[in-house]
């Protein structure tokens, strides 16, 4: 898929990983839609990058992903904007495991929300030109994380709801595609806060730093496997494992083994 003249949905795009996949695909020739709850954050980038790119080439709107009536009013106005959807990256995550069912509610529920109504936008059964969609999940989405729980079942939900819509579009004829990106632990401000997040798992801090030894990406890093997954073609369904020291494509296990 070339990016030029696609428009994309990037939820959680004022900082971090969400910040850096805004940030490649307009150098790629998109035009971004830029949704977080943090409007300091979204405001400061969305300056920077009408210096950069031209005020034409995103729009940046308050979204809170854990409302249906937020979200609708983003996609609305993002067909309004630019004239439909083609790239959705459902980036918006948290780690709290003091706030264990708001992490389900924005993590997983989030996705699932904001997923289903995009699809009413970009489903060629109801007049999408179709497109790509990749969420967010995690390394924690493929093996546990003894610290965070919660957070391990979020991701894991995540790949879960990934791979089967991936399923469904196929066999539907959606014309959407759907991949998970699942990387280790990413240098951002979700990664400086942990040992503030892991509640009554704090006691395993120590554990943790063991899995965090293995490397820490940065967000270029993480946008540049995002990049793969929307170009791609013959991506769909697929998990992207990425480490500091290798790249995977996961394998799981099928019924018919
Ligand atoms: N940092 C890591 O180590 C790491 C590793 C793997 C996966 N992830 C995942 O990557 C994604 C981004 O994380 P990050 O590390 O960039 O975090 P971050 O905290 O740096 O950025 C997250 C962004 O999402 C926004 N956000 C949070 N809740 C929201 C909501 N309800 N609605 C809309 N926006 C919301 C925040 O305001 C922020 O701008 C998350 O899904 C996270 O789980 C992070
Ligand atoms: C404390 C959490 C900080 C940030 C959360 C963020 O999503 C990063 C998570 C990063 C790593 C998670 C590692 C989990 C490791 C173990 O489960 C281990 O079993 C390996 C995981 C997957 C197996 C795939 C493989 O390595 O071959």
């Amino acid at each position: 898929m070339a990016l030029n003249g696609k428009i994309a949905v990037v939820t959680g795009a004022g900082l971090g990983i969400g910040k850096a996949i805004t940030e490649i695909l307009l150098r790629n020739g998109a035009k971004v839609v830029l949704l977080d709850v943090n409007e300091t954050a979204g405001k400061s980038l969305k300056e920077a990058l009408d210096k950069q790119y031209g005020q034409e080439r995103t729009l940046f709107l308050n979204c809170d992903v854990e409302s249906e009536e937020q979200i609708k009013a983003a996609f609305q106005k993002t067909v309004e904007t630019f004239g439909g959807i083609d790239i959705l990256c459902n980036n918006a995550g948290i780690l709290n495991e003091n706030e264990w069912e708001r992490s389900i509610s924005i993590n997983l529920v989030g996705v699932i929300k904001v997923t289903y109504l995009a699809l009413e936008h970009m489903n060629k059964l109801t007049g999408g030109r179709g497109g790509v969609i990749v969420n967010t999940a995690s390394l924690a989405g493929l093996g546990p994380l003894l610290s965070c729980p919660v957070y391990t079942a979020t991701k894991h939900g995540v790949i879960g709801f990934t791979r089967a819509m991936a399923a469904a579009s196929a066999a539907s004829g959606y014309g959407i595609r759907f991949n998970a990106l699942c990387p280790t632990f990413v240098q951002t401000d979700l990664f400086s806060a942990i040992l503030d997040r892991l509640g009554q798992f704090s006691h395993l801090a120590d554990a943790t730093q063991k899995y965090i030894d293995t490397g820490v990406l940065n967000v270029s890093q993480v946008a540049e496997c995002l990049l793969k997954l929307v170009t791609d073609e013959t991506n769909n369904g697929e998990a992207l494992m990425v480490k500091t020291d290798m790249r995977k494509y996961v394998t799981f296990p099928t019924i018919t083994q």
